[in-house]
């Protein structure tokens, strides 16, 4: 059979790949090579197949049928462990790490050059060095357990690079990295393509694939629909096969589930992806909502903690907080959802303080990390969905699922969510469609103040135009939504008035986030200059 990298020998090969949940036919007949030497990104929509696909070349859901060729041989892959030994390694989406651990006994862990026997100095030298290779910061004394997510990231991402691995898949690994952090990332990728290895990139975002792929493949509904080279196409052209329905949406305001998505003008800004009314300035913002005053954290092993940090948010406006992953922003989501009590300062939501190891008053929380803050994966979507209101649908002590069901049934339709069904465990659902729910979820409790951390990490160019366009509608109708993010086209994109944290602190503020973007830029990595004082 023919493949779509015809006349160049493929380093990973798949014919006629399928794999099955139930009734969900996640991966349908995929024919997908990967030529040695170059970067593949593999783009989809959410629930695509993207994943799935890539866990069966990992063996962590072998294929129902199909076979896979690694260098012309066929092979079998079971787990991942046999993965490994035919050297391949992938960075998930989810993390696969053991919270009890040391950054430094997790990397040797999973290294295949670890000696029988354990040797610290050794092993925190090796975080150390793999981390200076890729300009990231790890301290390699950190518990996993109380890494941030953009840690956990880093730390997954220089232990799959430290096993010397022929084929490397990466599912979004971006997704919670600082911007100055993706750059050399990509020079890394692209230096170990160089070395003849071959990386697979799972992305939602265009630029990405721009900068660094030499191939782009597409996936709709469990189908590899395309394969080009980069060199050969345009954003617009792999978008329209992302998105076919983009254009007939974008007319039709009130379609469910996917917001207008403009062209996009260069590589350069998934920006344009996003509709121009979500521009900041729609709403007058009223009296403060939410006060932060002077709260502290201690920090533990590898984290900053909070140090004094003070903000407020009023009601109507969306409050940007950007920074770098692991500036506090954790420990502040922590604190305002009650799971941890700061040592010092206060929080205060309509005039209301929060009480200790409560969630602030009026207040809904997306947590940054769904698989760990905000989901019981076990349970389903429906069981997800009313669990922070369990109030409004009991009486006498019962529960009353039909109204659960239909609430969820509405729901699900609302935000285009794909799952098997509203009763099937939300492990089952993919990552994008699960960040679905916990906002469908946070925005249903018509909080006065919306706290949502990363809101829009692993969801498709629709799905963030949706949930960006969501959140500003929210703000119209009051709320306060502080938007706290690392990517700062984002967040100048969506919010009025933003604030950048930095060592466990607000750094700098800015009432107009467009025009002071480099000012924040810089802010981000402890430049110590601020726009209002400009
Ligand atoms: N373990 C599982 N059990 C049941 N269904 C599953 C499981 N894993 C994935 N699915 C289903 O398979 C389909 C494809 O999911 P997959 O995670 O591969 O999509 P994806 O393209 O990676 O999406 P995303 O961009 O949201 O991560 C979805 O309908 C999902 O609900």
């Amino acid at each position: 059979m023919s493949g779509p990298n015809d006349g160049d020998a493929a380093l990973l090969s798949l014919r006629g790949v399928c794999r099955s949940f139930g009734t969900t036919k996640a991966v349908r007949e995929v024919d997908f090579d990967v030529v040695a030497g170059t970067v593949h990104a593999l783009l989809g929509e959410n629930g695509a197949g993207k994943s799935t696909l890539m866990n069966v070349v990992y063996g962590v859901h072998p294929a129902d049928r199909g076979t896979i060729a690694i260098g012309g041989e066929p092979v079998r892959i079971e787990s991942p462990r046999q993965a490994l030994e035919r050297g391949i390694s992938m960075v998930h989406q989810h993390h696969q790490l053991i919270p009890s651990l040391t950054v430094a006994e997790s990397i040797a862990l999973a290294s295949r050059n670890t000696p029988w026997r354990y040797d610290r100095r050794s092993a925190a030298l090796q975080v150390t060095r793999l981390a200076s290779r890729l300009e990231l910061e790890l301290d390699p004394e950190a518990r996993v357990g109380e890494l941030s997510l953009g840690d956990r990231q880093r730390l997954e991402i220089i232990s799959a690079i430290d096993r010397d691995s022929q084929i490397i898949i990466l599912d979004e690994p971006t997704a919670v990295l600082a911007p100055t952090e993706v750059e050399p990332l990509f020079d890394l990728l692209r230096g170990l393509a160089d070395d003849g290895r071959a990386i697979i990139l799972i992305t939602h975002r265009m630029r990405e694939v721009f900068a660094v792929s030499d191939a782009i493949s597409v996936m709709r509904k469990g189908e590899l629909v395309a394969t080009l080279a980069t060199s050969a196409t345009d954003p617009n052209q792999v978008l329209d096969l992302v998105i076919p329905q983009r254009h007939r949406l974008a007319e039709t305001s009130s379609a469910p589930g996917v917001a207008e998505i403009e062209d996009v003008d260069s590589a350069e800004g998934d920006l344009n992806l996003v509709a121009a009314h979500l521009r900041p300035g729609r709403a007058t913002p009223g009296p403060d909502a939410l006060v932060v005053d002077a709260l502290e954290v201690a920090p533990a092993p590898g984290t900053t903690g909070l140090c004094g940090l003070s903000l407020t948010a009023r009601q109507g406006e969306i409050l940007g907080v950007i920074g770098v992953e692991g500036n506090g922003q954790h420990e502040l989501v922590e604190v305002l959802a009650g799971i941890r009590i700061a040592d010092g300062g206060h929080v205060v939501a309509c005039g209301e303080p929060q009480t200790r190891g409560r969630l602030a008053p009026h207040t809904a929380v997306v947590p940054e990390d769904r698989h760990r803050e905000a989901l019981v994966l076990d349970l389903s979507s429906e069981e997800n969905l009313v669990l922070p209101m369990l109030d409004r649908y009991s009486s006498v002590g019962l529960l009353s699922r039909s109204r659960m069901r239909a609430d969820t049934r509405a729901v699900i339709e609302d935000y285009a969510v794909v799952t098997a069904s509203a009763t099937a465990p939300t492990r089952s659902m993919s990552g994008g469609n699960q960040q679905k729910l916990v906002l469908a979820r946070a925005l249903a409790q018509s909080p006065k103040v919306l706290v949502v951390s990363q809101a829009t990490r692993g969801l498709d160019p629709g799905a963030t135009a949706e949930v960006l366009r969501r959140l500003r509608d929210a703000a119209n109708a009051g709320t306060a939504v502080v938007f706290i993010g690392s990517d700062l086209d984002e967040v100048v994109e969506i919010a009025d008035r933003a604030v950048v944290m930095y060592g466990g602190r607000i750094v700098g503020e800015s009432a107009d986030p467009d025009a002071s973007r480099d000012v924040l830029a810089g802010l981000m990595v402890g430049a110590d200059r601020d726009p209002a004082r400009d």
